[in-house]
């Protein structure tokens, strides 16, 4: 049964102790100097608001009830940050209290009672696995050598977009070519049916009571989907454990996991958390940098002027008798303009993970937010303010070519990789690999529609991350000369 649905009926159920909630609203709020608010109902509080696009049916409500808005989710007080200002203020001034994860029904089974890093509250553990992804995944040398590996996946352009999600997985060299074959299709169907699942709000978090009913039957596939991905990931580490891989190659560097297994100062971590840190970094790493791809080359054949001049750019840089690389990024600046619009006009994760705040209530812009609360920063809100953003819905990454804006969390007006000290260790990767990515498939191929372009569904879908409704299908033609594939 879906969230809307749901709420309906319970909506049914509970009329009669609407009129009582009425009464009782403004006194509430004027003593506990909470953020303005949509009106609550009982029990369920605004969680018939949120939709099928909670992103968007949250801005529609921040531009009626302020930047800093806090709507009842069930029994939880959440508090939508929807303005730069605000994430500013909360994320500068209250950065600490504000980097813990809240324990969500799903956190238990996909995070092992919050001992990965995505599900996890802000302990000393998750800041050295945060350094060790850092150091030893996302180190500059690694990267030269994955940077190949990465180009060779993009110019698959008969790939469908799971082949690509696979493609990106192998890119990072996480578990090695020999693992990572065979049953990867499989493995990584059940990574990305975890990042559909853990992205619906279950109401059992937020109405903890009606748990045990299952009411969405999500605990059910949450069950069922941590087997699977167990299976998978303990037969991956039963493989690095009799085969220990410790020569680093130009062709295959050393596979992360077995970094894992050989570091000293993780010795004592069980074998459950060393899999959660690799099976987190899929999390977000396979779908946000694919899907990424697939909007910008979706807006692309929707504005053919666009990719005319990206096209121009690249081949002024590179030529035709060589592919790009990672080395002539910094030279693509129309290219780099085209990643950021697109992750500002379709943000990957449009409302960031929860933060739960902790130590004690809060000040924000002359409100109380109390200990316990949710903070959702609202990246989408932010990616559409008209008071920054001209034309906030155009896609016209000509906006980045006049303003250098920063995409890593600094700037509050463009978080798509969040920002704080949650902020995504992988964001230099994903818009990077972004770049490559788009790079690669215009200077490669020529793009045929089957359908006119100004048709083209850009539906989308929410999730922890957010997806193309219908998957992107145009025909590529290689326009360059064969050897150079
Ligand atoms: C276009 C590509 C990407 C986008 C848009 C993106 C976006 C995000 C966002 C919005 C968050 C949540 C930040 C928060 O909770 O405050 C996040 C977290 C995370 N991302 Fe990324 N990401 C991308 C690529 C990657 C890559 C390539 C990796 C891995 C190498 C990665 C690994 C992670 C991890 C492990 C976290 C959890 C961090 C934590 O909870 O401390 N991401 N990402």
């Amino acid at each position: 049964m879906d969230l809307a649905t749901l709420c309906a009926l319970m909506l049914v159920a509970l009329m009669p102790l609407l009129y009582f909630a009425g009464s009782r609203r403004g006194r509430r709020r004027d003593g506990d100097r909470l953020p303005p608010g949509p009106f609550n109902l009982p029990v369920i509080g605004s969680l018939h608001r949120l939709g099928s696009l909670p992103h968007i049916s949250l801005q529609k409500l921040s531009r009626k009830h302020g930047d800093v808005m806090h709507p009842k989710l069930g029994r939880v007080s959440a508090v939508i940050i929807s303005s730069a200002r605000a994430a500013s203020e909360i994320f500068k001034l209250h950065s600490l209290q504000c980097s813990s994860k809240p324990s969500l029904i799903c956190s238990k089974y996909f995070g092992n009672d919050s001992s990965g890093i995505i599900f996890s509250s802000y302990t000393p553990q998750v800041k050295l696995y945060r350094k060790l992804i850092n150091t030893h995944l996302l180190s500059p040398a690694r990267l030269r050598i994955c940077d190949g590996i990465r180009r060779a996946a993009s110019l698959d352009p008969s790939a469908t977009s799971r082949e690509i999600r696979c493609s990106c997985a192998k890119t990072y060299r996480l578990f090695g070519e020999r693992s990572f074959c065979g049953s990867s299709q499989e493995f990584v169907r059940a990574i990305v049916e975890t990042i559909r699942l853990v992205g619906i709000f279950n109401v059992s978090d937020y109405i903890p009571w009606l748990r045990w009913l299952d009411v969405q039957g999500l605990e059910k596939q949450y069950k069922q989907l941590t087997d699977k991905l167990n299976r998978h990931l303990f037969s991956i580490l039963r493989d690095r454990r009799e085969n220990p891989r410790v020569v680093t190659t130009d062709e295959e560097p050393m596979a992360f996991i077995d970094v894992l297994i050989s570091m000293d100062e993780l010795s004592d971590t069980t074998k459950i958390t060393l899999l959660l840190i690799t099976q987190d970094i899929l999390l977000g790493a396979v779908d946000s940098s694919a899907l990424s791809v697939e909007w910008a080359m979706a807006e692309l054949l929707r504005h053919p002027a666009e990719l005319s001049r990206a096209r121009r750019e690249i081949d002024d840089v590179v030529g035709s008798q060589r592919l790009v690389e990672d080395s002539d990024l910094p030279k693509l600046r129309y290219v780099e303009a085209i990643a950021k619009e697109t992750l500002r006009l379709h943000q990957v994760t449009p409302l960031i993970n929860p933060k739960l705040v902790e130590g004690g209530p809060i000040k924000l812009g002359g409100f109380t937010i109390p200990a316990g609360a949710l903070v959702y920063l609202s990246s989408y809100a932010i990616g559409m303010d008209e008071k920054f953003w001209k034309e906030p819905l155009e896609f016209r990454p000509q906006r980045f070519i006049e303003q250098d804006i920063d995409v890593f969390g600094q700037n509050f007006h463009f978080v798509p990789f969040g920002t704080g000290r949650r902020v995504c260790p992988g964001a230099k990767l994903g818009l990077d690999t972004v770049r490559i990515g788009v790079a690669t498939l215009v200077q490669g191929f020529d793009w045929e529609l089957d359908q006119d372009p100004a048709k083209l569904d850009m539906a989308e879908t929410f999730g922890l991350v957010c997806q193309k409704t219908q998957p992107l299908v145009a025909i590529p033609r290689p326009r360059l000369d064969s050897h150079v594939y």
